[in-house]
């Protein structure tokens, strides 16, 4: 029997093989929410209905959806070649990706090792941080640092100095060796802080605290998210991210920003490095590199560090890592076509230009029941709701079954609503987005 995987094929009913990723695969098979087109800021569902994508997917699509630069390229690619190996061997785009890369990174971080994920890239900068000790001859330096809240993807080094606890308690022992500092939130001092939060940056003492109970030789990096977006939007504190690094020059320890959410735009500016000032040692990056098109993601490590693994015999690997797609040559070139058109079409001045627009229409909200925090950043957005008694998410899961129905698609974490729409995103859209919720905020008790 001949398969057909045509685009009518995939209009099956069927729905029991694929197992949906963080999911509530019972709900969604009972009332399936099918997107099967996307153009610009729009999905189309598989009823023909319009959806105003508020999420740019999951935080990547920053182009917004079928650029046909991106499109063009990948399509071009995949008939030149489609795929060469990255090891002992190489193909030019993943060069020429990579020098353009670390021209778009401040500082020196000029070195970039190719993923496919932002886990991947976690773990790469993992395994980067630890192996960079033991060619210096501190292998003691074994232990990583991570936050509550944190949100590191899904891979064992992730969810080991990640701080959800729903991603954690699962996965049983392997996730040791490491410790966490404190999360910045503190409601009671910053609820509805436009931008970073004037109190907490004492908060990166905690890591001063770490230090003194295991002592500086046996701690490898600091990981954190500078802004951490998965568990809701929370923006640190005036002078955090500054003390860290101070911290960590102190004591020899590697601190490494998790940009996959803030990457490439989200913040109004090409990075968090950028925005915030503060060089950290590695970088991890994925989403929007290639505006969610092809998988991708980019580990950005400052020169030292590369350099400290370029010694030995001279035909030896130095660096015993990597994965067969890393580089892709249509992920290569769906980056570079990416790349382009955030200089071409200016969207990181785009996102910084539109972020006080986007501010004021986030805050617009407050005053609305249930509504107990709002933090906004470039164009992110968190709008926090009050928990219903034993019943953690089921407001904002409510309001995102209103917002589809509405034809705006939003994020949910907990009883928080995530917003970062692609940075394409016009007044309009803006409008169309925190209307929606207006109208839908005050409906659900
Ligand atoms: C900071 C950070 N680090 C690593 C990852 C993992 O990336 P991959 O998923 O590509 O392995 C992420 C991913 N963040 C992510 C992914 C999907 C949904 C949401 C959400 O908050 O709704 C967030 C992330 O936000």
């Amino acid at each position: 029997m001949s398969v057909d995987t045509t685009a009518s094929a995939t209009a099956t009913n069927d729905l029991s093989s694929f197992w949906m990723p963080f999911t509530a695969n019972r709900q969604f098979k009972s009332a399936p929410r099918m997107l099967t087109r996307a153009k610009g800021m729009f999905y189309e569902t598989s009823e023909g209905r319009p959806v105003l994508d508020g999420t740019a997917g999951l935080w990547c699509c920053n182009a917004g959806h079928g650029d046909p630069r991106i499109v063009s390229a990948i399509q071009n690619q995949a008939a030149e070649l489609d795929y060469a190996p990255a090891f002992q061997m190489g193909h030019p785009l993943a060069f020429t990706l990579a020098s353009r890369l670390a021209q778009l990174m401040p500082g020196d971080l000029n070195r970039v090792f190719f993923t496919n994920s932002g886990s991947e890239s976690v773990d790469t900068a993992l395994k980067i941080a630890l192996a960079y000790h033991r060619v210096r001859g501190e292998a003691t330096r074994t232990r990583l640092i991570g936050r509550e809240r944190g949100y590191h993807g899904v891979g064992f080094g992730g969810i080991s100095v990640g701080g959800i606890v729903n991603n954690r308690r699962f996965f049983g022992s392997l996730l040791n060796g490491v410790d966490h500092m404190r999360h910045t939130h503190q409601p009671e001092l910053n609820a509805f802080t436009r931008g970073q939060p004037e109190h907490g940056a004492e908060l990166a003492d905690d890591l001063e605290r770490i230090v003194a109970l295991h002592g500086a030789e046996t701690i490898a990096a600091v990981i954190v998210e500078p802004m951490a977006g998965s568990t809701g939007v929370l923006m640190p504190p005036k002078g955090y991210l500054e003390r860290l690094r101070s911290i960590c020059d102190k004591y020899g320890i590697l601190l490494i920003f998790d940009e996959v959410i803030t990457g490439f735009g989200r913040l109004g500016s090409s990075f968090a490095v950028e925005r915030f000032g503060v060089i950290p040692d590695l970088v991890t990056t994925a989403k929007g590199i290639t505006s969610g098109t092809v998988p991708m993601g980019a580990v950005f490590a400052r020169d030292g560090i590369y350099d400290a693994f370029m010694h030995g015999a001279p035909n030896a690997i130095e660096l015993f890592h990597g994965y067969t797609y890393s580089a892709h040559p249509l992920a290569c070139a769906a980056a570079l076509a990416t790349l382009d058109i955030y200089r071409d079409d200016k969207l990181f001045e785009r996102a910084d230009s539109l972020a006080q627009y986007w501010e004021d229409a986030a805050f617009s909200l407050k005053g609305i029941s249930n509504v107990v925090d709002i933090r906004t950043m470039g164009l992110i957005a968190g709008i926090e709701l009050s928990s219903r008694p034993g019943a953690i998410g089921e407001r904002a899961f409510e309001a995102f079954l209103k917002c589809y129905d509405k034809g705006v698609m939003i994020r949910t974490t907990g009883d928080i609503i995530a917003l970062s729409p692609p940075l394409i995103i016009e007044k309009e859209h803006i409008d169309q987005i925190f209307n929606t919720l207006a109208e839908v905020l005050p409906t659900i008790a």
